[in-house]
């Protein structure tokens, strides 16, 4: 593990320095992979592909790009021009082949450590030797993945780039470096964070990094507040959203994070960290169970009273 002082002097690497990205390649085209590939053309001005084995994925996604960059020229934020050059930026394939002259690819797969070791596992032999390969998990370890890709030379190209939900709109990207992660690496996913428009924090690689490690047990704790019948739904989040200034409660959050991706980065938690207080709530468990994963899903929301 590196030492406090290392990860300090990583953390001054922050540069607004040119990234020097030639090509952006986002695996997955849900919720989060598609909000990436958004900010890569409209922000950062690079072109990008975005690839999932889905292909109503893929349609839906590229119609939420167009009404994102649409709501822009409506606020006079940015030009009918601009707009039709960013859409231009973006691509889509159903073939992870096609990734194979891409420099820099960020994965945004559903959080299951199987799955995104199969994808770096398979991006290590389609991707160029010297091609950084970031993962947008929520809580999944970055060295772990990292050593999916079978050798330090390309375990040094792998970094976490946690972004927030909905990437066109949140400021935050939460940067992961793992153990062996390089600083040309660090300094090169900084660089694009940066010109993708946000403001970038960096985590120690541990289970849930800083952002769900705080964020998990609170919504988990809401998710057994309403199980144990201490509120209604909208006793609970109206509290939080009121008593506490948030700006949604916590159970509309998770409705919109996905329950499926909370329940997931709950359990890495509870069986990382090995601690009784990330016990995911039955409750969840069983939302999950019945397909009942939130909005993305169009689905039950949490509000049944229990
Ligand atoms: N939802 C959030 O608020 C949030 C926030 C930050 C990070 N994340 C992380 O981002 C990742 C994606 O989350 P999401 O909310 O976009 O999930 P999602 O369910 O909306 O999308 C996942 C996508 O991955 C695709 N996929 C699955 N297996 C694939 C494969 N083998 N090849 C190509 N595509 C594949 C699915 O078809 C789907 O389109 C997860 O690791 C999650 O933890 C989520």
């Amino acid at each position: 593990m590196q030492s406090a002082v290392q990860y300090l002097a990583r953390r001054t690497l922050a540069t607004a320095a040119s990234h020097g990205v030639q090509r952006v390649g986002v695996i997955g085209a849900g919720q989060m992979g598609i909000g990436i590939a958004c900010v890569a053309a409209r922000n950062a001005k690079v072109p990008v592909m975005v690839m999932d084995m889905n292909q109503a994925q893929i349609d839906k996604g590229l119609k939420y790009i167009d009404a994102v960059l649409q709501k822009d020229v409506s606020k006079g934020k940015m030009t009918a021009e601009d707009r039709d050059h960013a859409r231009s930026l973006v691509t889509a394939t159903t073939k992870l082949d096609d990734f194979a002259q891409t420099d820099f690819l960020v994965e945004a797969v559903s959080e299951s450590l199987e799955l995104k070791n199969k994808i770096f596992s398979d991006l290590t032999k389609i991707t160029p030797a010297d091609a950084i390969l970031a993962s947008n998990t929520s809580s999944i370890s970055i060295t772990k993945i990292a050593a999916a890709t079978g050798s330090h030379a390309r375990a040094q190209n792998v970094i976490g780039m946690h972004f927030m939900n909905p990437v066109p709109i949140m400021q935050l990207v939460e940067i992961i470096p793992g153990l062996a992660t390089s600083d040309a690496t660090l300094k090169k996913t900084l660089a694009l964070a940066h010109a993708m428009g946000k403001t970038t924090t960096t985590s120690r690689d541990v289970p849930g990094f800083i952002a769900n490690r705080l964020l998990m047990p609170y919504i988990n704790e809401a998710v057994f507040a309403l199980h144990e019948g201490i509120g209604s739904k909208q006793d609970i989040d109206t509290t939080m959203k009121l008593g506490t200034n948030m700006p949604m409660g916590p159970l509309t959050l998770a409705d919109f994070i996905g329950l499926d991706t909370c329940l997931s980065i709950l359990k890495i938690l509870h069986t990382q960290l090995g601690e009784d207080k990330y016990r995911p709530c039955p409750l969840l468990q069983s939302y999950v169970d019945a397909g009942w994963v939130g909005k993305k899903a169009g689905s039950r929301v949490l509000r049944v009273q229990h």
